[in-house]
């Protein structure tokens, strides 16, 4: 492909057509495209059409002169990048400023000398180039600059003043007029980043070390700009120079703290999270280290948050822990405690994970300070939530571990505030627990048990045993109870007291007791039988088994697969358990009741003792607690208590069984007093079912 090189445009204006001639004559080359106008009006013309690279243009001519005509070639679209030389015969100053003044980039003064003229339009032409292509770059450069939000200084050591680009005025928020010195640019430098920037400008000057930092400007509306400065220094012309550039990195920065807020806050309640925590904990671990000093965590649980969840939903539930959260944080936010350490106080606070919420009181000096702020924390939840027009009522749990007193590392301070946590719930939540080891080896043995029960339930190591249930008048067993045994292979034969509490509390209890139901159920349904009499078989349940939905379900299957006469079922409950949430438990015993079942109010008499709830529950049995059973002879007061059971149950046509009898003269008495059955010691131990068997045999 031929190499076609751009001619440049050459356009000669001048009323006199010799001048013009010679003009074109001396600069006519393979290079250049000459125009020619004989006046100032068909210069506009010429210079509309060709466009040139420069203009040779006579200063008088008739009508239009070359100043005006200079003007308004200027004004023309590409008038500002040509080169415009004004030919003139007037060696005048006057003129010549005037040329100027109009827009000309140079002049020629007449008579022209030929040898020397073309090799000076040659230069011009060349200078104007290099000019054009110097602003081009320069725009270039400056969009690039706003593009990247970058903008630039120079600054020479020995004058005040900066030179700086255009868009830096902007970003200081100064005028363009202003004489921007070092000093006031450092004005509007954020002042807990200037003495930073001082010190680096200081080590620029005396060291000659060029520096590259991060720092904040405040503009004048009072918004924050964080920016990169990035400085070269150089000697250049005898003179030390700095140049530097600011680059607007807000968006990043503000990224950055977004970033940093999904990593270490928690987005619902805005507290800090796990982590950030853990990394709080670290940090007052250290301080208190080389202080000496003491701190407190809390580990704070709010109970019966999953019934709230469960029940209302979790849109409610999000709202307890938003509300929680600053109920928390006000109690902390007023603590002496934590003002003494000059601490965030809000960031004392954090949330876990779910409803688990810590609290870290720095620099205590009495533990009596650590149990105010508990009980005022405590107090904080007494009041109930109004949620979506609901009042609930939600408390908290507590465990609380002391540095250096209970653990010297994040996790064994954590593992005993959960363990104080838990203990605080055993006891009846609503409460808060300072750690002790003791409490941490009970907790070691729940942690074992627990693991051993679900062992236990794999390898089927659970046993019922019977206990005969008799006529009080003709002592003819009648029916038996099913008790939970446990066959541990280290520790032998265990009774449920030593382990149905973590089988509770650990939802095992569900598994097993419909374990224990339909191994009870098949095997009298066995004796049923074999004997022909229609033996009835008590078998007891948990306060959670009681609170499942499906617990009708599971009776239904398992009479069915059972094939036992539903009348021979007899569910024990506990009073705790049939008054916890009678809305629900009403409905359900009503439910049982239909299938033909049995139901007897275990314990009777330890509980509630509300005597009305008996005559809305369809019960069938009242079994008399054993802790009246006891004494029953000697103690007038428990006679009295065993009698009014066994009269209310008269009354109400109910069946009385007295738990626990150990010798015939409680027998006695209560035979007396009209119990209808007994079951206890004296009569028959529990028993593994083929004891029984033979028992039921004679
Ligand atoms: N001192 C004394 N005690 C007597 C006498 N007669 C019977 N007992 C004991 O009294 C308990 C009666 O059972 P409970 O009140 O239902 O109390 C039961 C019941 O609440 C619970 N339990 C037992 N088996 C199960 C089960 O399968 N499921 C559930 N959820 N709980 C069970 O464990 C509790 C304790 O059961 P056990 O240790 O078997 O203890 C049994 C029995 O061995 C007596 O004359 N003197």
């Amino acid at each position: 492909m031929a190499n076609t090189i751009k001619k440049q445009v050459v356009l000669i204006v001048d009323d006199d057509p010799v001048t013009r001639m010679l003009m074109t004559q001396s600069l006519t080359s393979s290079e250049l495209q000459i125009v020619e106008a004989a006046s100032g009006e068909e210069a506009i013309i010429q210079f509309t059409t060709h466009k040139p690279d420069i203009t040779l243009l006579d200063v008088s001519m008739p009508g239009m002169n070359g100043f005006e005509c200079c003007a308004q070639l200027r004004a023309l679209p590409k008038g500002a990048e040509c080169a415009i030389v004004m030919v003139t015969a007037l060696d005048d100053v006057e003129d010549i400023e005037q040329a100027f003044e109009s827009g000309a980039t140079d002049f020629i003064t007449k008579p022209l000398k030929w040898p020397l003229f073309k090799h000076r339009v040659r230069y011009i032409l060349k200078a104007n180039k290099t000019l054009q292509e110097l602003s081009l770059n320069k725009n270039k450069l400056a969009k690039a600059q706003s593009i990247a939000n970058l903008v630039y200084w120079e600054w020479d050591f020995e004058s005040e003043f900066l030179e700086c680009s255009s868009d830096m005025f902007d970003m200081l928020g100064f005028s363009k007029e202003t004489n921007l010195t070092v000093r006031t640019a450092l004005k509007k430098v954020h002042p807990d980043d200037r003495p930073r920037l001082m010190m680096a400008l200081k080590q620029a000057v005396y060291e000659k070390q060029s520096y590259d930092i991060e720092y904040r400007i405040i503009r004048n509306d009072g918004s924050v700009l964080f920016v990169n400065e990035r400085t070269d220094i150089s000697f250049e012309y005898g003179q030390w120079r700095m140049v530097g550039t600011l680059h607007d990195i807000t968006s990043r920065k503000q990224s950055e703290q977004e970033i940093t807020y999904y990593a270490y806050y928690d987005t619902l309640t805005d507290l800090p999270n796990r982590r950030l925590f853990i990394e709080q904990l670290e940090t007052a671990i250290a301080s208190a280290k080389r202080h000496q000093n003491k701190f407190a965590l809390m580990f704070l649980d709010l109970d019966r948050f999953k019934y709230i969840n469960d029940t209302y939903g979790h849109h409610i539930g999000d709202e307890v822990l938003c509300q929680s959260a600053v109920r928390i944080r006000e109690c902390v936010r007023d603590s002496d405690v934590v003002a003494k350490a000059n601490y965030d106080a809000d960031n004392r606070v954090a949330r876990l994970a779910g409803d688990e919420f810590t609290v870290l009181l720095d620099d205590v000096g009495r533990v009596e300070q650590v149990a105010e702020i508990a009980q005022r924390l405590i107090q904080a939840f007494s009041e109930p939530f109004l949620i979506s027009d609901k009042f609930l009522h939600i408390s908290i749990s507590m465990g609380i571990t002391l540095f250096p007193d209970d653990g010297h590392n994040v996790q064994t301070l954590l593992q005993h505030a959960d363990v104080a946590m838990y203990h605080a719930k055993e006891k009846g939540r609503n409460n808060y627990q300072f750690f002790s080891e003791t409490m941490n080896n009970y907790l070691k043995l729940r942690l074992e048990m627990e693991n051993d029960l679900r062992i236990a339930l794999a390898e089927q190591q659970f046993e019922v045993f019977y206990q005969p249930q008799y006529d009080a008048q003709s002592i003819t067993i009648v029916g038996v109870e099913a008790l939970l045994r446990w066959r541990h292979p280290t520790k032998g034969l265990l009774t449920p007291d030593v382990f149905i509490e973590v089988a509770e509390s650990t939802g095992l209890i569900l598994s097993i007791g419909n374990w224990v139901l339909m191994q009870a159920c098949l095997q009298v349904r066995e004796w049923q039988k074999t004997s022909g009499c229609a033996y009835r078989i008590a078998v007891n349940l948990s306060a959670s088994q009681f609170t499942q939905s499906y617990l009708l379900d599971t009776i239904k299957n398992t009479l069915d697969v059972t094939d036992l006469p539903p009348e021979t079922l007899e569910l024990e409950i506990t009073e705790t358990a049939m008054l916890k949430d009678t809305a629900e438990t009403i409905p359900l015993l009503f439910s049982l009741k239909k299938l033909g079942v049995r139901l007897a109010i275990d314990d009777f008499g330890t509980g509630y003792s509300s005597l009305s709830y008996l005559k809305n529950f369809p019960i069938d049995t009242l079994k008399i607690d054993r802790s009246f059973v006891e004494e029953i002879v000697s103690n007038t007061k428990d006679c009295a208590i065993a009698q009014t059971i066994v009269q209310l149950a008269d009354n109400l046509q109910l069946c009385t069984i007295a738990e626990g009898v150990e010798t015939s003269e409680q027998a006695e008495v209560l035979r007396k007093l009209g119990c209808a059955e007994f079951q206890g010691f004296f009569f028959s131990h529990p028993m593994p079912a083929q004891q029984l068997r033979l028992l039921l045999d004679h």
